[in-house]
């Protein structure tokens, strides 16, 4: 784990929680993108040298529709950076945590990503994100 990559917050609407984060930031989103295996609509801002991930349900069955369903708009998950996906999955299964996909598939801004389910991290959903080169 090099570094926190980003912070994902579930939203409602995409369109007002941009206006939002803009007013908050002083700086618009630099990219949004629909990651449809995930049922998501995100958009990506800076701060300093730190990323906040914005995500919209696009479908009943999405976990952010789940989410927001149970918990409301917030803090949704940390995602780490890693060097080697691959890699980091085979130490984290050891240390036993329970790793939600095995196979790691593409994200948004150009990553591969893994979760760790949040009943084996103290209630926080982590992402784990690799670049991919
Ligand atoms: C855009 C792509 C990517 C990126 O590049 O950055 C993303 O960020 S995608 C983000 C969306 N995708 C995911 O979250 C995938 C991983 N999540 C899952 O597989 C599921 O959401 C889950 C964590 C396995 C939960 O699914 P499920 O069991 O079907 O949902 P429930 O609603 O029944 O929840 C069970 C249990 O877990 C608690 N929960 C759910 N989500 C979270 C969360 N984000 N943080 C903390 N806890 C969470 C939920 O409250 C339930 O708890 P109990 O009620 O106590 O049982
Ligand atoms: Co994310």
């Amino acid at each position: 784990m090099r570094k926190i990559e980003h912070i994902g917050i579930a939203v409602k609407s995409l369109k007002e929680s941009n206006e939002l984060f803009e007013k908050l930031l002083g700086t618009p989103a630099y990219k949004e993108e629909e990651v449809a295996s995930e049922g998501v609509k995100t958009s990506f801002f800076m701060n300093g040298p730190n990323k906040i991930e914005l995500l919209e349900a696009t479908n009943p069955d999405s976990p952010i529709a789940k989410f927001l369903e149970k918990k409301g708009e917030g803090i949704h998950h940390i995602a780490f950076d890693v060097e080697d996906i691959v890699v980091e999955i085979e130490r984290l299964k050891k240390e036993g945590f329970t790793v939600l996909n095995e196979m790691p598939k593409k994200g948004a801004d150009n990553k591969l990503v893994a979760f760790l389910h949040p009943k084996t991290t103290n209630g926080v959903l982590i992402e784990l994100c690799q670049e991919i080169k």
